[in-house]
């Protein structure tokens, strides 16, 4: 099973590698500005399954927020460590 570190190091070598196909690339090029949109799509997403969808749905829902806030991070030039420091 895929873990939050594990997964900001594979998108850390995508940003790096850029390989064509890849969703994170893609989104990397986009900017923050539509990285920031889909954040807060996905959050609104996370609220609604966890009101109205059960456990299942929401934990598939957060585990997109996830992902997509990592991206937000890199495309910021945030390390795991820089956000870790303020837990
Ligand atoms: N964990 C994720 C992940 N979670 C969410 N997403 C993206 O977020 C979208 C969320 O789905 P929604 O149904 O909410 O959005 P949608 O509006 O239908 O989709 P879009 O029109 O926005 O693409 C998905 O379509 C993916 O584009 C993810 N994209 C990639 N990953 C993982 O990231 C890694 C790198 O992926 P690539 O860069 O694509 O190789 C791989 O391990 C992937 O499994």
């Amino acid at each position: 099973m895929k873990t939050f570190d594990a997964l900001f190091a594979e998108l850390e070598a995508k940003a790096r590698t850029r390989p064509k196909g890849s969703g994170t690339v893609a989104a990397l090029d986009a900017g923050v500005h539509a990285i920031g949109k889909k954040v807060v799509e996905e959050a609104a997403e996370v609220w609604m399954a966890a009101e109205h969808e059960g456990r299942e749905r929401t934990a598939e829902e957060i585990s997109q927020l996830l992902y997509h806030l990592q991206v937000l991070m890199l495309a910021s030039d945030l390390t795991l460590d820089d956000v870790y420091s303020h837990l």
